[in-house]
């Protein structure tokens, strides 16, 4: 079993004024819309600000979530219509991810702006390391047409160096991580993992290689534990994985998924908000990056290994898993090799810990906009 090392603890001590945040999600497809603006508003609440989530399509909010939700943080539906625009527009609107809010709600913002208070427009981008993101960060867009025309909307974009809006770290999660090291024995043994077998969690899509990867498991003497939606899908449709030892698991909310990430050896995640989860939790992990049509996902895959300095194998395997290269190129795994990538994802982990994380780069950015 490869150790497990808990983040230092964050250093974050600027005092913000209580504003109140509409943030609108617009689900695109799977999770990471509704993951990312939650952690991302909760984090906010638990920084003593209130946020209003408004989303198109709150379902996997149901098991996704902690209960209770924590107070200051309210969810709503999509403000089609007037009736259900808000009598007082919060400080801050942010648009996730490009997502258009609706006409009803650009009118307030626009009766807002004409009463001398208008509110600090953002546009939260998704997280990439290509180049673009830190020309982008911070740059004004102002609003052409419609009932806000003439009014500034702010580009705000996450990534992996300083002069971006850097990652979601909650300033609870080393003292979470700290508590979990002790009880990650136990978190292992109830979920089957015996002690001398390799955990490895699966969230992917549908991996060309996960055939290869299924046949080098037992090599690596691994428990595989698989979560459910498409990774169980797409393992469940080969015979091999009969023969394997796999746990397949219940969609759990975001604290215990990222449990998941810090109790195994390897994690294979995907997306978005998992990559991130998958940063924090310092263990080695492949990224089964979402794709786009024009292949673009390529190359912002290939900066992201670039800007994690990522070891020929760990190159290798990312490629061939995500079918960049033949899925017979996938590196045989070995835990000289594991180890090998936990050096250098922890090594990133390091460099990401030291930098002002994103809700403060965020707040701090309202308050200068203000
Ligand atoms: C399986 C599982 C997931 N989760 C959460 C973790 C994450 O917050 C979320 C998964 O989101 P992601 O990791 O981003 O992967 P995703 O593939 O679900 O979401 C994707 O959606 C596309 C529309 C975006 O363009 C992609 O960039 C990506 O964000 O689900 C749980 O909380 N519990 C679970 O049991």
């Amino acid at each position: 079993m490869l150790d497990f090392l808990p983040l230092p603890e964050a250093n974050v001590t600027t005092q913000h004024p209580s504003l109140t945040w509409d943030i609108f999600c617009q689900v695109i497809d799977n999770f990471g819309d509704v993951g990312v603006c939650w952690r991302t508003a909760a984090e906010l609440v638990a920084r003593g600000q209130q946020v209003r989530l408004w989303m198109d399509d709150a379902s996997a909010l149901q098991w996704m979530t902690p209960q209770p939700w924590p107070k200051g943080l309210s969810v709503h539906a999509w403000p089609a219509l007037m009736v259900d625009i808000p009598a007082v527009v919060g400080d801050v609107v942010v648009e996730a991810f490009g997502c258009e809010i609706p006409q009803p709600f650009a009118f307030a913002i626009a009766r807002k702006a004409e009463q001398g208070l208008p509110p600090v427009w953002i546009n939260l981008e998704y997280l990439s390391a290509e180049d673009y993101v830190e020309r982008c960060h911070r740059l004004p867009s102002r609003i052409m047409s419609g009932p806000a025309a003439g009014l500034t909307r702010w580009f705000f974009y996450p990534g992996f160096t300083s002069a971006t809006g850097a990652l979601v770290r909650e300033l609870n999660l080393s003292q979470r991580q700290s508590r979990f090291a002790g009880e990650r024995l136990q978190w292992r043994a109830a979920q089957g993992v015996q002690a001398d077998e390799c955990a490895v969690s699966l969230f992917c899509y549908e991996p060309t290689a996960l055939p290869q990867f299924l046949e080098q498991t037992p090599t690596l003497n691994t428990r595989l534990l698989v979560t459910p939606g498409r990774a169980t899908a797409a393992v469940q449709a080969l015979p091999a994985a009969q023969s394997l030892n796999i746990q397949y698991l219940q969609p759990c909310p975001q604290p215990q998924f990222d449990e998941m990430l810090w109790a195994c050896d390897l994690n294979l995640v995907r997306g978005e908000d998992s990559l991130v989860r998958a940063i924090w939790a310092g263990q080695p992990f492949v990224w089964h990056i979402y794709p786009q049509h024009d292949n673009a996902h390529h190359h912002k895959l290939n900066a992201f290994l670039d800007w994690l300095g990522a070891p020929e194998s760990l190159v290798r395997f990312h490629r061939a898993w995500n079918g960049m290269t033949a899925p017979q190129t996938l590196p045989l795994l070995s835990r000289e090799i594991l180890a090998e990538w936990a050096l250098c994802i922890r090594a990133g982990r390091e460099k990401l810990a030291l930098q002002t994380d994103l809700i403060e780069q965020l707040q701090a950015f309202v308050a200068e906009k203000s």
